[in-house]
């Protein structure tokens, strides 16, 4: 694994790492924030996933979750949102391929090679930053925006027991039945919507749920509104008695303007999981 940089952070340390993935079969850059407390032991973990174009560094410099994170005593990861490269399949359009890999295994040609983000963020690099620093695995969180809300809430409903809690930011909530999900999970894992199911989180909501709070924020004005389809995982969460919270909030937008001012209450919801606070 090679340092790409470290800075002094809300005295703990925001570094950015690259590392041969067995998953991805690339290299793949990832951003890690230690707070202060990872001095003295291990300390817990909170998953920020990320959005359609983005690489790790989008919310490690936008989102101001660090201040956050060294207040309760928690690192944050901050994965990159696909394979990425030269010898890596992409496409023109900006919501396929690189920089959109939607948290899946792919099974389809030409992605499968290099798109498995889910064994990536649920196998590989957990295993990578137990063994480099000061991480508790026993003791994860997760959150994310859009695509990466999106990945959340799936990968908390999938990996029962993994997460204590789940939010998720703006989360394209029905991939399968949006054109943010439609064409992605049918190039990823083909034509067949019953597979899609396991990376849907509001069929995954309607049918089994999370063992845990969750807690979703929507800007009202959002742009993509009509992507997202946020009411329906609103109406899941109600017919399921799931425990958490979805909150429209007014005024608000897509844009990490709206991420960072709900950051704050993310973080502590996440501390308040684990019984940091
Ligand atoms: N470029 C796309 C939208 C992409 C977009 O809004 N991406 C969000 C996540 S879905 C994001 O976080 N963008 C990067 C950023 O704001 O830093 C479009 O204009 O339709």
């Amino acid at each position: 694994m090679q340092t790409l940089s470290e800075n002094r952070c809300f005295g703990g340390m925001q570094g950015v790492y690259k590392h041969g993935s067995n998953a991805c079969e690339c290299d793949m850059t990832f951003g890690l924030y230690l707070p202060p407390q990872a001095a003295l032991g291990p300390v817990p973990i909170l998953w920020y996933l990320s959005g359609l174009t983005c690489t790790h560094e989008n919310a490690m410099v936008k989102a101001g979750v660090q201040a956050h994170a060294a207040a309760h005593g928690m690192a944050v990861v901050f994965p990159d949102t696909s394979p990425r490269g030269d010898g890596v399949t992409d496409d023109e359009a900006y919501d396929l391929g690189q920089g959109a890999g939607f948290y899946v295994n792919a099974t389809q040609e030409p992605w499968a090679p290099n798109f498995s983000m889910w064994d990536y963020v649920a196998n590989e690099l957990p295993l990578l930053l137990e063994a480099h620093f000061p991480v508790d695995a026993a003791r994860q969180t997760i959150t994310g925006h859009s695509m990466g809300g999106h990945g959340a809430l799936t990968l908390a409903m999938g990996l029962p027991g993994r997460f204590a809690s789940a939010s998720a930011f703006a989360p394209i909530a029905n991939p399968s039945a949006s054109d943010w999900g439609r064409k992605q999970l049918a190039a990823y894992l083909g034509p067949d919507e019953s597979v899609w199911a396991d990376h849907d989180s509001t069929i995954l909501m309607r049918t089994k749920g999370f063992d845990g709070p969750v807690l979703v924020d929507q800007g009202s004005e959002d742009q993509f509104l009509d992507l997202l389809k946020p009411q329906v995982l609103a109406e899941a969460m109600a017919a399921r008695r799931q425990e958490g919270s979805f909150r429209m909030q007014k005024g608000y937008d897509h844009s990490y303007f709206f991420v960072s001012s709900f950051m704050g209450d993310h973080v502590a919801f996440h501390a308040r999981a684990l019984g940091l606070s």
